[in-house]
């Protein structure tokens, strides 16, 4: 999309849905609410708070993430579509009560159609506002008798899912001895790098933040390199844990890791760079199969949550990444092309095995009684 913010025909070119503006004066609320597909269910995606540099780009982030959710969600297997929604808004500064329960109000007002969670600059006390006036809202704390924050079922997953992706580079899916390069050590990151650390990984990192770096230098005696510097490191893993596009013209070349696998969403700058790698021969595991954990955690909250369910759920996030894999090798494509695949596969039969007519309280045969 450019400034001229062309929406319909962006809408028209990726199929989507809905997209929905919320303002609210008092409270200072400027939300984005993007919904991409729900043949699979209701779209399902978190919050996510921050200061964009125009709203176009705040548009261009809410339609681009949600449509990563339709992805997320079908490749994780569940009966949900995908949705996102962005605030403009400094977290550290602009939060408030009121904010959050006028959000909740646009929320209940789509009657079910978007569900919300925690994304990056969102919170489960956030999202215990949001229940305030809504209970289309996933990620609240355990006394509600929910799942609370993600971050920890995000990381067991980005675990599980890199054991699969070294299985498909080394021939083992062991850990041991082998050197991950972590990028960003915050929540989903640490609790990854404490799986890696129990396994005898050897941890290299790096944060923008230095008590975050410091913390897991502390912890798991990693060794700690400057935030430019993770590329080129001597790693068998590149885990990209912080923002996304770091696989790009100027990241690709200095790469020694075999295998890409981390946290991070939108972690390809662009399709091009999925090709790149994949030609290289370094396996990567696409984004949004690896680090569906949270968005699986938090939607298990649907059927009233049980931790062991939705970890052994989690677990499977290890065969869906051989099925990308072997997707990959069969089609001889790259392994983002392969997932994409398996998503848009799932998605095209349920919405076929949906086509057969079903009676029920919105169509012509109502109006007959
Ligand atoms: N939290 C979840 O459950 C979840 C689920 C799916 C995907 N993700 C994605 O995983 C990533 C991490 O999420 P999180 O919840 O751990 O976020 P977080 O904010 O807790 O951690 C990110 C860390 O990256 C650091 N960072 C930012 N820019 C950096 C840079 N240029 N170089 C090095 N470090 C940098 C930050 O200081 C921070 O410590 C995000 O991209 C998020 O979208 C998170
Ligand atoms: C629903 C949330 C847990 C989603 C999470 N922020 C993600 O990007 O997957």
């Amino acid at each position: 999309m450019n400034n001229n913010l062309e929406i319909f025909s962006y809408m028209e070119k990726y199929d989507y849905e809905q997209l929905v503006f919320c303002q609210d004066k008092n409270s200072g609320l400027k939300a984005i609410i993007a919904i991409h597909d729900t043949t699979l269910g209701p779209a399902l995606g978190g919050t996510r708070m921050w200061t964009y540099d125009s709203e176009a780009d705040a548009i261009e982030d809410a339609l681009r993430l949600a449509k990563g959710m339709t992805y997320k969600n079908a490749a994780a297997g569940l009966n949900l579509g995908g949705g996102k929604t962005v605030i403009i808004g400094d977290p550290k500064k602009d939060k408030s009560p009121e904010l959050f329960r006028a959000f909740g109000r646009y929320i209940q007002g789509l009657n079910g159609r978007y569900i919300t969670a925690e994304d990056v600059g969102t919170t489960v006390q956030d999202m215990d506002l949001i229940h305030m006036e809504t209970d289309f809202v996933t990620g609240i704390s355990p006394e509600f008798g929910s799942s609370g924050n993600p971050s920890p079922v995000t990381a067991y997953g980005v675990y599980k899912g890199m054991k699969a992706a070294a299985k498909e580079a080394f021939g083992t899916d062991s850990l041991e001895g082998k050197t991950v390069a972590v990028q960003g050590v915050g929540n989903v990151a640490y609790t990854m790098c404490e799986y890696l650390h129990k396994e005898g990984a050897n941890l290299i990192v790096t944060d923008i933040n230095k008590e975050a770096v410091n913390r897991a230098v502390e912890a798991f005696g990693a060794k700690a390199v400057d935030p430019d510097d993770i590329y080129n490191v001597d790693c068998d893993i590149y885990a990209p844990c912080a923002l996304g596009a770091t696989v790009n013209d100027e990241t690709i070349p200095q790469l020694k890791a075999k295998v890409i696998a981390g946290s991070a969403n939108n972690q390809l700058k662009s399709a091009k760079h999925g090709d790149t790698i994949h030609e290289m021969g370094i396996v990567y595991a696409p984004d949004y199969v690896i680090n569906s954990g949270g968005v699986i955690n938090v939607a298990d909250e649907l059927n009233g949550y049980n931790k062991d369910r939705a970890m052994r759920k989690v677990e499977t996030i290890y065969d869906s990444l051989l099925k990308v894999f072997e997707i990959s090798k069969r089609d001889n494509v790259p392994t983002y092309v392969a997932a994409d695949r398996m998503a848009e596969e799932r998605i095209e039969s349920i919405r076929n095995s949906r086509s057969q007519f079903l009676l029920n309280g919105h169509h012509t045969l109502s109006r007959r009684k």
